[in-house]
């Protein structure tokens, strides 16, 4: 996406492949801070300490990872240390494993003097490959604005409701959630977009509203829990959010709240996609609130906020009293009944596995 003019990405390899640009997530929307990743471990801390988020940039950062630790050692324990340390850095999205493992199976075959250039190779495939799947969801979802358009009058823009960070920052470029805004923007349909500010980390107030704000689409900040309040009045025409892992059967996991949301939109009629590229798709479970591993990050995420003073200071502040323990989980999982529909690369299906078999048939 284009930041004042200039053309980005998320993350980049350096021309020589001794090391990976990335874009510091976590001082936006402040600061934009480009940070050069040169070691598995710098790779590791910037998905654990989420400088780089959302499933599939955690994906393609992982791969990255492995190539930065081909350079330093290709051996066969190496490789598995890098799969190991990587794949620990956070539970949830599924696109680690799975992009780990796509880079270990293309690397083990080969002599280690290969692995670091052939890491390279995939880890560009991968990152390429988001960037069409996430254009081609953009130009499915689009669809249901163009519909939801043709409802309305001439001066009312549709809106959209969104939760957490599913835009380019969550993706290698155009993003999940936010593609199909991003194609109707640009096709000129009125929409304005409702961005739940997505507590504790506020991925939406910080990193949704700013990726928004560069490309000039209309939209309001809302607290958390006004969602509900806006789908009672009519404010909502559909919901669109992204997914980090959503099973065979339709279940979805995202951000916590998203499953709230999903109950506010149901009670109220409003159609609830989820848009999902395909490696987001864990094939192997059906039960999404059983079987998904829910990540449970620092208490402090949740105890403590951080922002920018009037005189231009970033500080962090303290919003709990000293004695209070605080429970901070990250995900929740929306029950495929509450989706209106899935929203892949390959268009759109029904949440069950019927509706992503008619998709995605080889997978049967
Ligand atoms: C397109 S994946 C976006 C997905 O990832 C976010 O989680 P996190 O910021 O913790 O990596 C959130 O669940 C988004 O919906």
């Amino acid at each position: 996406m284009k930041i004042d003019g200039a053309a980005y990405r998320t993350i980049w390899p350096a021309e020589d492949g001794r090391s990976v640009s990335i874009i510091d997530q976590t001082r936006l929307p402040h600061d934009f801070a480009v940070v050069s990743l040169t070691t598995l471990d710098e790779a590791a801390h910037a998905i654990r300490a989420m400088l780089v988020r959302g499933a599939p940039l955690i994906g393609a950062t992982a791969a990255y990872g492995m190539a930065l630790a081909m350079r330093a050692d290709a051996g066969d324990a190496a490789l598995e240390r890098a799969h190991a340390t990587l794949l620990a850095t956070r539970p949830t999205a599924i696109n680690l494993r799975w992009a780990l493992d796509r880079v270990r199976a293309k690397l083990a075959p080969l002599p280690p003097a290969a692995r670091a250039e052939a890491a390279l190779i995939e880890a560009d495939l991968i990152a390429d490959e988001d960037v069409a799947i996430n254009q081609a969801i953009g130009e499915h979802g689009a669809a249901l604005i163009r519909a939801a358009a043709a409802e309305k009058g001439p001066d009312e823009p549709v809106n959209v409701l969104t939760h957490c960070n599913a835009g380019w920052l969550a993706t290698v470029d155009w993003g999940t959630a936010l593609a199909p805004i991003y194609v109707a923007f640009e096709e000129g349909i009125r929409l304005h977009v409702w961005v739940d500010e997505t507590r504790p980390r506020n991925q939406g107030a910080s990193l949704t509203a700013w990726e928004l704000n560069h490309h000039g689409v209309p939209h309001t900040v809302v607290a958390d829990n006004v969602g509900g309040h806006l789908m009672q009045h009519g404010m909502v025409d559909l919901c669109i959010v992204g997914t980090d892992r959503t099973t065979a059967g339709g279940d979805v996991c995202n951000k916590i709240g998203t499953y709230l949301k999903a109950l506010a939109a149901h009670d109220n009629g409003v159609p609830f996609y989820v848009a999902l590229p395909s490696p987001t798709i864990d094939w192997g479970i059906e039960d999404g609130v059983r079987d998904i591993p829910i990540e449970q990050r620092d208490g402090r995420e949740v105890s403590e906020m951080t922002g920018r003073t009037a005189d231009g200071r970033v500080e962090t502040v303290r919003i709990t009293p000293d004695g209070s323990p605080v429970a901070n989980y990250a995900f929740d999982v929306t029950p495929a009944r509450l989706v209106t529909g899935l929203i892949t690369e390959r268009g759109l299906c029904p949440a069950s596995r019927a509706g992503l078999l008619t998709l995605f048939p080889e997978q049967r």
